[in-house]
């Protein structure tokens, strides 16, 4: 018999974050994550993660003690969060915008199964410990012992503005060159083989430099350049013309599936989406039109591991090809990640990971890369323990703090006082 859920905890975490330059901004100094336990009547303790911005806090912060003296199961974590997300006042939520611009249009169910993930995540992790097997075993089984990882580059400056804010020894990337130097360290600290470099940031001829560089840097070596939806379709035609043959795809050159539909239509290189294609009712068009040829799946959006496994099959039918999108994450989202993408078959692009730019963790041994790609742990769980001394240092990093949100626009001002973020399509 297994034991119930006995105590939730939900902490609210600010974690250092380098000044990586994207299409709305800039990253901020420190930005909000939310770490989830579930703790059996056992003693066992299940952890996971998601994003700590305010509307993702409130509902996760509502909704765990719910779990309290029910059993460790996932199935209907979606339903029951939504419905909390209802109680807990989501008509605040704004569904027109496009959160941070950086992730496809923004609903009160796209944010609830944000928050559902991370339950999921942890029942899965206690579900593990409380059997003695890992995630991917109770997921069905691992299909491969390591999962590949691609090195993820940004134009970024050297520091934050402030004197007093978190430093790292990377430097600026703020041209070609400098996007190759970068690339070259995350070849020889992390052994990536591919890279992907966030674009959205300079004109689009100066990205397709960048990529020629890389090109010239790493021959034969998958490149791919991701603005966020920056270009129209014209100009997305131009850079694909300018790139087939040299880049292994183009992420959401275009915003919105009509869009990037007439740029597949008229281009021989794939294009992958994470934001076009975020929710299983996006699913239907998408691919109807054959606008996107790769989806990034991201457990976070989806609502988990099974949602992610459930969306690799309904890729797998229409014959679209899956990945993993990734945003500022630490080591328990990495672990989970890992997990899944073990248990999914033909996984054959490497999967994005924001790691390497996170100087801090809450996991007591953080991941290793060895040849660009992780190991799948068969010890139980997700295979990772909790740091209290760094959940508690970074939980009171939050108290003392008034950040609550991520906001790469905002923090873009503090240095350009008139900066907004771009109206699409920007070039
Ligand atoms: O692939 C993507 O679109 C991302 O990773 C979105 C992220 O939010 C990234 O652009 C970032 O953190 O600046
Ligand atoms: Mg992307």
């Amino acid at each position: 018999m297994l034991s119930c859920i006995a105590e939730v905890r939900v902490t609210p975490i600010l974690i250092s974050d380098p000044p990586l330059l994207n299409l709305q901004g800039v990253h901020q100094p420190y930005t909000p994550r939310t770490i989830v336990e579930v703790i059996t009547g056992s003693g066992v303790v299940g952890i996971g993660e998601t994003y700590g911005d305010t509307d993702y806090l409130n509902i996760a912060q509502a909704f765990g003690p719910e779990l309290i003296g029910g059993e460790l199961t996932v199935n209907d974590l979606p339903a029951r969060v939504a419905a909390c997300t209802e109680r807990v006042g989501a008509q605040r939520i704004d569904n027109t915008v496009q959160a941070e611009g950086l992730r496809g249009s923004r609903s009160m169910t796209k944010i609830a199964l944000s928050v559902s993930s991370a339950f999921e995540v942890a029942i899965w992790d206690a579900l593990g410990h409380e059997l003695g097997l890992p995630v991917h075993a109770l997921l069905g089984g691992k299909v491969r012992d390591a999962v590949e990882y691609s090195a993820y580059l940004f134009y970024r400056w050297a520091e934050h503005p402030e004197p007093d804010e978190p430093k790292d020894t990377w430097g600026a990337a703020l041209d070609p060159e400098g996007v190759v130097a970068q690339a070259k360290r995350m070849a020889d600290d992390y052994g990536f083989s591919s890279f992907k470099l966030k674009g959205g940031v300079f004109e689009p001829a100066q990205e397709v430099a960048a990529i020629r560089a890389l090109a010239e840097a790493f021959p034969g070596q998958p490149l791919r350049l991701d603005p966020n939806g920056a270009w129209s379709v014209a100009t997305s035609l131009e850079v694909a013309a300018q790139l087939e043959g040299v880049a292994e795809y183009l992420e959401d050159p275009t915003t919105g599936t009509s869009n990037m539909a007439q740029v597949a239509a008229r281009t021989s290189l794939p294009l992958a989406t994470n934001m076009c294609v975020t929710s299983v009712d996006e699913i239907a068009e998408a691919f109807r039109t054959d606008a996107v040829q790769v989806v990034l799946s991201d457990h976070h959006y989806w609502g988990g591991l099974r949602a992610t496994q459930d969306l690799a099959a309904v890729c797998r039918a229409f014959g679209v090809e899956l990945s993993m999108h990734s945003n500022t994450h630490l080591g328990i989202s990495l672990a989970a990640m890992t997990q899944v993408a073990a248990t999914i078959p033909g996984l054959r692009y490497a999967c994005d990971t924001h790691r390497p730019w996170q100087t801090e963790d809450v996991i007591t041994e953080p991941h290793t890369f060895s040849g660009g790609k992780l190991a799948v742990t068969d010890t139980p769980g997700l295979g990772v323990e909790l740091d209290r001394d760094s959940l508690a240092k970074l939980h009171k990093r939050w108290q003392e703090s008034e950040v609550r949100t991520r906001d790469d626009a905002a923090a873009m001002r503090r240095v350009h006082p008139d900066w907004t973020a771009p109206a699409f399509p920007r070039w």
